[in-house]
């Protein structure tokens, strides 16, 4: 038996008013950025109730399926269990609820999930073609290639196990589910919403650079140190008693900054 919001203590419905809040408006960075057009497209966020970590209590809000972002309020947003099912909704959830549901119960780390059929990356999965890691914005954001997922239907557990198959053991916040377009997951809603952002950005670099001519690869190397600079030194004011900016942390050690 599903609960309903009004069976969770008040605590997690507080936080469940502001994680509506939150994706609400991130859905309007969607179309902003010209990632989506008419209802394509959805955002989420695990409403984590703890932050020690996901609880039996945590949820998460995702978009109402088949409304346009104009039509989208904080209300509008819909609250799902863990499982896709709907826990406090006027509409029916996302299409993609199955598919974000699995991604936050096998992938403890991530906050947030976004879907677009952003044009030039929809266009690299529709060819199941990876985005090769050829510029230095990819070895930050990416830490190599964006990787393809497999063709999955839409609406049961089908995209999350592709996605989640595809990104447990890669830098990559993006996969490029085949024939169909981008995922991609972050700590919260923001930074996947970034990610969606950015891999629209180089799919379209990397694809005018290939009518071009060829573009030229980056040693792994030199993308594992622009990756370990980004993640651990870019935006931040080093505090008077951190290390020097310059010490590099190794990829690996980065898996849980997503
Ligand atoms: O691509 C799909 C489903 O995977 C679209 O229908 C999706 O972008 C939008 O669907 P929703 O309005 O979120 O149900």
């Amino acid at each position: 038996m599903t609960r309903t919001l009004d069976s969770y203590p008040q605590e997690v419905r507080d936080v469940v008013a502001r994680t509506r809040e939150v994706v609400s408006t991130l859905h309007a960075e969607l179309p902003r950025w010209g990632l989506v057009v008419w209802t394509a497209g959805n955002v989420s966020q695990r409403v984590v109730v703890d932050p020690a970590g996901p609880s039996d209590a945590d949820l998460f809000v995702i978009k109402p399926s088949g409304v346009t972002y104009d039509e989208l309020t904080p209300g509008s947003m819909v609250v799902c269990d863990l499982d896709g099912n709907l826990v406090d909704g006027t509409r029916a959830p996302s299409s993609d609820t199955a598919a974000h549901a699995y991604v936050y119960r096998h992938m403890p780390e991530v906050g947030g999930v976004v879907h677009t059929h952003s044009t030039y990356a929809t266009a690299w999965a529709a060819r199941a073609e990876p985005v090769p890691c050829v510029l230095t914005m990819m070895a930050d954001e990416f830490g190599g290639d964006i990787p393809v997922g497999p063709f999955a239907l839409i609406g049961d557990d089908s995209i999350g196990r592709g996605i989640v198959e595809t990104l447990r053991d890669s830098r990559s916040p993006a996969v490029l589910m085949r024939n169909h377009g981008p995922f991609t997951i972050g700590k919260d809603a923001k930074a996947a919403v970034k990610a969606a952002v950015m891999v629209e950005e180089v799919a379209r670099t990397v694809h005018i650079s290939l009518q071009l001519g060829t573009p030229l690869p980056i040693g792994q190397a030199d993308i594992d140190s622009l990756y370990a600079r980004y993640q651990n030194v870019y935006g931040r004011t080093p505090a008077a008693t951190d290390e020097p900016a310059t010490t590099p942390v190794t990829p690996t050690e980065q898996e849980s900054t997503r």
